[in-house]
């Protein structure tokens, strides 16, 4: 599915908190989502889900890959069922507790397609996506009795359920250990769906991300591939750290070693050039 950001802007609680924000996520790849607390990340990917419909600008979406493709169409203006089938938001995890098994969870990503007659592949989708998720051995537990990391694989598992053309997810590495959260970036990027993924580590991004959108205080600051973007000069604005960007000698990628608060580094104290 393509996907174009087009001069975004929403009002919450008075204010802006995001404003003019373009962006054109690479279809069919990782995007990752950056930026401070608070910057607008959720509220980026709300926009984009076509859960809050934008004060300014658009979020428009076309889908080559349809058997009828159409011309761009603002997300929050599709029909509800049709876009509960493309487009799958996985949300922070809330806590709540819901008195159903994992597979009956995971078994909601379907919804969108029931019909008064069922559909045809309900049970081989809900398979599928527990396998993808590495869930399928806890299709029968009770969804309130999992740990943090067991419920975001299953979050995971009800969003692919849904078989979505496109995939956000907010923190998905959130409770995950470092294998875990490997994997499930590795997975999402070789999914071949357009996605787009908010998150705090940057070596993750940088790591697993085509593209990276960094928003500041509700603005874009800038997006490219990782190692044009993540830059100590954008790390030190944005995020106000100190940090020097390596190169990965397997990958070829970034790799980001924060060094301090900005400002309080060794280096940037010591006002002599360096090897003097
Ligand atoms: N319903 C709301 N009413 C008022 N302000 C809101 C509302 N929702 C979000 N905000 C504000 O909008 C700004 C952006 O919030 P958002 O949750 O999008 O940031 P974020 O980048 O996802 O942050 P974090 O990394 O902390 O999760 C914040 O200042 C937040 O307080």
């Amino acid at each position: 599915m393509e996907l174009t950001i087009a001069g975004v802007g929403t009002r919450l609680g008075g204010r802006w908190v995001l404003d003019g924000v373009d962006a054109t996520p690479p279809p069919g790849a990782l995007t990752g989502l950056l930026g401070p607390n608070g910057a607008g990340k959720t509220t980026l990917l709300r926009l984009v889900a076509g859960l809050l419909a934008p004060d300014a600008g658009a979020v428009l979406v076309t889908d080559p890959g349809a058997a009828d493709p159409t011309p761009a169409v603002p997300v929050h203006r599709m029909d509800r069922r049709v876009r509960a089938r493309h487009v799958a938001l996985l949300e922070q995890d809330s806590g709540a507790t819901v008195p159903l098994s994992v597979r009956e969870v995971v078994a909601l990503g379907r919804i969108p397609y029931r019909t008064l007659w069922g559909t045809d592949d309900d049970a081989g989708a809900v398979d599928r996506a527990l396998d993808a998720a590495s869930a399928t051995h806890l299709s029968d537990r009770a969804w309130s009795t999992l740990s943090g990391g067991e419920r975001q694989r299953v979050h995971i598992a009800r969003a692919l359920a849904q078989e979505p053309r496109l995939l956000l997810l907010d923190e998905p590495t959130n409770h995950l250990d470092v294998a875990a959260q490997l994997s499930m970036l590795a997975f999402v990027r070789d999914l071949g769906v357009t996605s787009v993924a908010a998150l705090h580590d940057l070596n993750l991004a940088a790591a697993f991300c085509e593209h990276v959108i960094v928003l500041s205080a509700g603005r874009l600051a800038a997006a490219g591939p990782p190692s044009d973007v993540l830059t100590p000069a954008l790390l030190r604005a944005v995020y106000g750290v100190d940090a020097e960007v390596l190169t990965h000698p397997g990958t070829g990628r970034p790799v980001i070693a924060l060094t301090a608060p900005a400002g309080t580094s060794p280096q940037a104290r010591d006002p002599r050039p360096a090897g003097a």
